[in-house]
């Protein structure tokens, strides 16, 4: 949901001239925050995931499904039936996210470190799920889904075409305003701010799933009549090329933050949980279709990273300047380093920071890995700056930092505790997860991730590799069958960290099955370990075996008995009968696919294929 507060916001142009004073306040928060909330500690563990939903529109007499553009009217209609249901204390809330279609929901309050508040993460998402319903009219749904075909023709409810090459829409020829959340500021403004900053439209290219029909070399080719020269000068053969930020930012994900005991516990756990986020991203992955057609790879990762990439053409290293330095990748991508100062020896890579931020840092008693790292997210430029707010009190206010901490959109996100929350404490947030259709499937996600925290915390395992294969591991876990078929680094002893590691010994290329389910005599497994873990605490058989219930999807997952919902996408469109094997997911497919989701997402189906048998 990011950073929603409000006002007059600036242009780009307008931002420009207050950089360095923005930064430097930011900075100065930063250290004021850290001065104030650094020593915090003994909070307790606590945890809360977020889901992004998407509307949808059905259409059974044309057979179209479309997004449903009214996420507005929806989360006023939900957030009043929350305060109605539990006065005081409410089971869940809402939030808006980029997409006019999409909501955000998450439980009410977080929940505590206990196992029966495990058990009730997937009632509560039921219960969202059915809230949502509720708020809809007979032929529209809510889905836990990145939509499959975004940009095609009309793709929204009520239609809306795209204002091709239209400044205030971002120049896109695909993706109509209609289509970005208007009851805040932060999407349309960030969405025009990048691009701007950029001084193009952001090009988003995804390598097309060649099919036995697929006319080769493929050619994308926009669905309208405007700037063909543009468009054909950014196609690349082979990919399939969009124009807008919402092709990625109007994607889901299933997010989850732990609150930590205090700043170096948090830091600990941001360090050991980054290994573990690309093992996450192929054990979910679930976006296989996009722009209405089959892609060849299996996460919304790098189309999201492509979608707010605001870097300026020299920042890209396109263009020769000696004046600007080259970052090397986009503000959504992949955990830069590790932060706390016992990893910093797994830093391997080169870290561009901004000099002038980590300076002050050093210089107010922040240690050098902290300084580093949020010198590094200050690479970045602030997006959204409000006209009030430009001078702000570093006692006050930390909005400068906050807006720069907000949109450097990574594995891991390390957040401070709010200045004005006496009851909050350092907290980290595990990212890069594919949302599920089901609830069943969340809440299995969910619980794993808030388990594997445990077990870290409990039994002080290591799982650290070097910063660079964390990379290297992200853009394998987004290939096609990526959970069946990648190989990522991951260390196959759990020891606390030996000076062999440092050799590269103790870290091998090892199958998500491996990781996951353990091999004989090496790895145990992560689900081992937590099994391990909860024979220690859980003595009640019944919770052992709705726990285990999760554990075991997640399992057969890791081991291909069960599909993944990318899997299961692709095999659905392949199998369909107006599929001409051209990659080309057409609207009747895309609605009988919304159509069975639907079923299967409110039980009124089963699918074992997805889910395992019960
Ligand atoms: N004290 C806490 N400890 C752990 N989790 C918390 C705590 N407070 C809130 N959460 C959880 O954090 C998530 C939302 O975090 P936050 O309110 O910081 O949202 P956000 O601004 O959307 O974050 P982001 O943009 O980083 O996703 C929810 O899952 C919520 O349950
Ligand atoms: N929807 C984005 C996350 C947006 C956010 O950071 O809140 C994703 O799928 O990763
Ligand atoms: N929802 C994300 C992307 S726009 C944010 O607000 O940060």
């Amino acid at each position: 949901m990011g950073l929603l507060t409000t006002g007059a916001p600036l242009s780009w142009t307008e931002t420009v001239p207050h950089l360095p004073s923005l930064k430097a306040q930011g900075i100065e928060q930063f250290i004021k925050l850290w001065s104030l909330k650094g020593s915090l500690a003994n909070f307790a563990m606590k945890f809360g995931d977020e889901i992004e939903y998407i509307l949808v529109k059905m259409d059974p007499e044309t057979k179209n499904a479309r997004v449903l553009c009214e996420a507005e009217k929806v989360l006023e209609q939900l957030k009043a039936a929350a305060m109605e249901a539990t006065p005081g204390e409410q089971s869940m809330a809402w939030n808006p996210e980029f997409a006019s279609y999409m909501v955000e929901g998450t439980p009410g309050v977080p929940y505590e470190d206990s196992i029966a508040a495990l058990l009730s993460v997937e009632p509560n998402m039921v219960a969202r799920r059915n809230a949502v319903q509720q708020q809809l009219g007979e032929t529209e749904i809510c889905l836990s889904i990145s939509f499959p075909s975004l940009g095609v023709g009309t793709f929204t409810h009520p239609p809306a075409a795209a204002d091709e090459g239209n400044p205030e829409a971002a120049f896109s020829l695909l993706w109509p305003q209609e289509a970005v959340f208007n009851g805040h500021v932060r999407f349309k403004n960030l969405s025009k701010n990048i691009t701007d900053r950029r001084r193009s439209k952001v090009s988003i290219h995804v390598p097309i799933f060649m099919d036995e029909a697929t006319p080769s070399p493929y050619m994308d080719s926009p669905t309208t009549s405007g700037e063909t020269e543009n468009w054909n000068l950014e196609a690349r053969p082979d990919h399939i090329l969009m124009d807008h930020m919402g092709f990625g930012m109007g994607l889901c994900c299933l997010q989850v933050t732990f609150q930590a005991a205090d700043v170096d516990e948090a830091r600990m756990l941001y360090d050991q949980l980054t290994p573990i986020t690309p093992v996450l991203l192929a054990l979910s992955a679930a976006t296989p279709c996009v722009r209405g057609k089959l892609v060849d790879l299996d996460s919304r990762w790098s189309i999201i990273s492509q979608s707010v990439d605001d870097r300026t053409p020299e920042e890209r290293g396109m263009v020769e300047s000696a004046t600007v330095t080259a970052i090397p990748k986009s503000r959504y991508g992949t955990t830069s380093c590790y932060i706390a100062s016992s990893s910093s020896r797994f830093n391997d890579t080169s870290l561009l920071i901004d000099e002038d931020s980590f300076r002050k840092m050093v210089e107010a008693g922040i240690d050098e890995e902290m300084s580093r790292h949020v010198a590094h997210l200050f690479i970045r430029s602030p997006l959204q700056v409000f006209k009030e707010r430009i001078e702000q009190d570093a006692t006050k206010s930390t909005e400068h930092f906050e807006t720069i901490q907000s949109s450097n959109w990574m594995n891991m996100r390390f957040k401070p505790p709010p200045l004005d929350a006496p009851g909050m404490g350092w907290r980290v947030e595990f990212r890069p997860t594919e949302v599920q259709l089901t609830d069943f499937e969340n809440a299995a996600y969910c619980v794993f991730i808030m388990l594997i925290t445990r077990v870290i915390k409990e039994k002080k395992l290591d799982f650290l590799v070097p910063i660079s294969m964390v990379s290297e591991n992200m853009e394998r876990a987004q290939q096609r069958d990526a959970v069946l078929h990648g190989k990522f680094f991951f260390r196959h002893s759990v020891e606390k960290v030996s000076d062999s590691a440092e050799s590269g010994e103790d870290i091998k290329e090892m199958s998500i099955n491996s990781i996951v389910n353990g091999e004989v005599g090496g790895f145990p497994g992560l689900i081992p370990l937590i099994q391990e873990y909860l024979t220690e605490v859980v003595t009640d058989e019944s919770t052992h075996v709705r726990l285990n219930a999760y554990l075991t999807l997640l399992s057969k997952r890791a081991s291909g008995s069960v599909k993944t919902l990318a899997r299961w996408t692709r095999d659905f469109v392949r199998e369909h009968p107006a599929y001409a094997k051209d990659s080309d997911v057409n609207s009747e497919i895309v609605y009988d696919l919304m159509k069975e989701m639907d079923a299967i997402s409110n039980h009124n189906k089963e699918c074992e294929a997805l889910l395992g048998s019960k």
